[in-house]
């Protein structure tokens, strides 16, 4: 199977920087991936040049088959994106969100009026589907954002940090929610700073300082380090980091 991502060497220079330094990985279709790395570490960086937002300095990469150098707009019609400060409108409701992005996604009047109706219903907010979205919970946006960044049944998603700031049990809502996206067949990369949520995840990567320093299953990750869970793993690996953005 063409893996989902392809990633050799991939690196971002601002100026004299290395933002990112020579990343190598693949992603297999329908996998969940974790992108891990404490702050400054690059994640973001990384994924914009995946999601065909900004240029690598150089090094290779393919996002579902299309190459980031020169299919950008090819690789933005077949992902779906949500970043840390979701890309919602909190100043229309949850029904007319939900119709203006599937209106830009190209989507039917027919499919669209479906899909939006069912999302209303799995996301149970049949009575808040009237009200705008800025009136609404935290968690509840970012589970809306994460349904309408998959409403057109995209190759991959990319969450940026999709979850910060909410609670454990909305986080595991959240989830839930990335499973079933998994299962219909969508690739999952995901970045995130909860360890609950890394041993979630099929793989995860922890970048330290723009470089890969690990990336396993979290099972294979834990015994490697002699670690009782992911926030050990990551400790140890996280420490030596010299930059940092605090
Ligand atoms: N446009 C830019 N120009 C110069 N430096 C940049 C630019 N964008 C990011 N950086 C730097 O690159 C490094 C990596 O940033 P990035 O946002 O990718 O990290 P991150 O791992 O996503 O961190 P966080 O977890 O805080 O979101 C940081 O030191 C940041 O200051």
């Amino acid at each position: 199977m063409t893996p989902a991502i392809v990633c050799r060497n991939l690196t971002k220079q601002f100026g004299a920087f290395r933002a990112v330094d020579a990343i190598s990985f693949d992603v297999q279709p329908g996998e969940i991936f974790g992108f891990l790395g404490a702050n400054g570490a690059g994640k973001t960086t990384a994924m914009r040049m995946l999601c065909g937002l900004s240029y690598p300095t150089s090094g290779e990469a393919t996002v579902a088959g299309y190459d980031v150098y020169r299919e950008q707009e090819k690789i933005k019609r077949k992902i779906g994106y949500m970043s840390q400060k979701f890309s919602l409108y909190e100043n229309l409701t949850v029904r007319e969100n939900i119709t203006f992005f599937g209106g830009i996604y190209g989507l039917s009047d027919k499919v669209l009026k479906e899909k939006r109706e069912a999302m209303i219903g799995t996301l149970g907010l049949s009575n808040e589907a009237g009200k705008l979205v800025g009136s609404l919970p935290l968690g509840w946006k970012q589970k809306l954002a994460f349904s309408v960044a998959v409403l057109h049944d995209p190759a991959i998603v990319f969450l940026d940090e999709p979850t910060g700031g909410v609670d454990p049990i909305t986080r595991r809502q959240f989830w839930d929610l990335i499973y079933a996206a998994a299962d219909r067949g969508i690739t999952v990369f995901v970045t995130t700073h909860y360890m609950d949520e890394a041993e979630y995840c099929d793989r995860i990567s922890i970048m330290v300082d723009g470089r890969i320093e690990a990336l396993d299953a979290p099972r294979l990750l834990k015994e490697r380090y002699h670690a009782a869970d992911m926030q050990d793993v990551f400790y140890q690996l996280a420490r030596k980091a010299v930059r940092s953005d605090n």
